[in-house]
């Protein structure tokens, strides 16, 4: 595996009509990671997201991809077409149709979705179909209308919609939030398998979810970095402490 990180934020700067919500952020991922992004509410973790996939422009600072690309003048789609992958809070997936048929429109992006329903699938395609169903536990779904699947497997849906276009890097933003205990387990372990092919970078603020499956956590505070480690070397920081105590949902975050 190459030893060269795979995205590189250096003193990244996000403005909004002046307020920085990203100041100076520094990141850095290498290869295969699952990395954890947490921080108090309005730390700059989702604008930070926001950035590295082209939805939000940086005002100064550079991100660099694959240590070859510099994405911070490109547009969205040129960035996802890079193989950067975002998936937001709610599930953008097609509620009419089918899970097989939300994977297959997935699959085949740039034809219209009539053409991709009416279009003759190789046998290739249909394998490749089946294998994302097992990846996130869908297959004995697969014939379900997708409006008609739970919280969770609208989820898996979702990030199976996104790995079927090949994402070398998937941004994840808080994709247990209401999830069952037992959904959320799932999830992190559908987080593993992904990893031992792509780097995943999750916002999250469920830290029992974090404990389990971090093994290295980044932890944003006014738009810049104040830490970086293992859990536990973040949760002995005293200036994580102070930072997150009386900050509400993350108050039980370290201690
Ligand atoms: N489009 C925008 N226009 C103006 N201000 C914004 C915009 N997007 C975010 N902000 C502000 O930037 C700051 C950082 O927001 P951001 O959503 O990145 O934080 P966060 O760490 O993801 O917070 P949370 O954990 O609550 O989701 C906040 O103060 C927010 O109000």
């Amino acid at each position: 595996m190459s030893t060269a990180p795979i995205l590189s934020c250096e003193k990244v700067t996000v403005a909004f009509d002046g307020f920085k919500a990203v100041n100076g952020m520094d990141l850095q991922l290498m290869p295969g990671e699952l990395r954890f992004l947490i921080g108090p509410n309005g730390a700059g973790k989702t604008t930070m997201l926001d950035v590295i996939c082209g939805k939000v422009k940086a005002a100064s600072g550079t991100l660099r991809f694959m240590n070859e690309f510099d994405i911070s003048r490109k547009k969205e789609y040129e960035i996802a077409e890079l193989g950067i992958g975002r998936k937001f809070q709610a599930p953008s997936i097609f509620v009419g149709l089918t899970v097989y048929e939300n994977l297959e429109l997935a699959m085949s992006q740039n034809r219209s979705v009539w053409a991709t329903l009416r279009a003759t699938m190789s046998r290739d395609e249909h394998t490749r179909i089946m294998r994302q169903l097992d990846m996130i536990g869908l297959t004995h779904r697969a014939n379900t209308v997708a409006g008609g699947l739970s919280h969770g497997e609208k989820q898996w849906l979702e990030i199976g919609m996104m790995l079927m276009q090949e994402p070398s890097l998937l941004l994840l933003d808080e994709p247990v939030a209401g999830m069952t205990d037992t959904e959320t387990e799932k999830t992190g372990e559908l987080l593993q398998e992904i990893i031992k092919e792509r780097t995943v970078v999750v916002v999250e603020h469920d830290m029992d979810f974090v404990r389990s499956f971090a093994t290295k956590v980044t932890v944003m505070h006014e738009g810049k970095l104040l830490k970086e480690g293992t859990m536990q070397e973040v949760q002995e920081d005293e200036v994580v402490s102070e930072v997150y105590l009386g900050h509400g949902r993350d108050s039980r975050a370290v201690g």
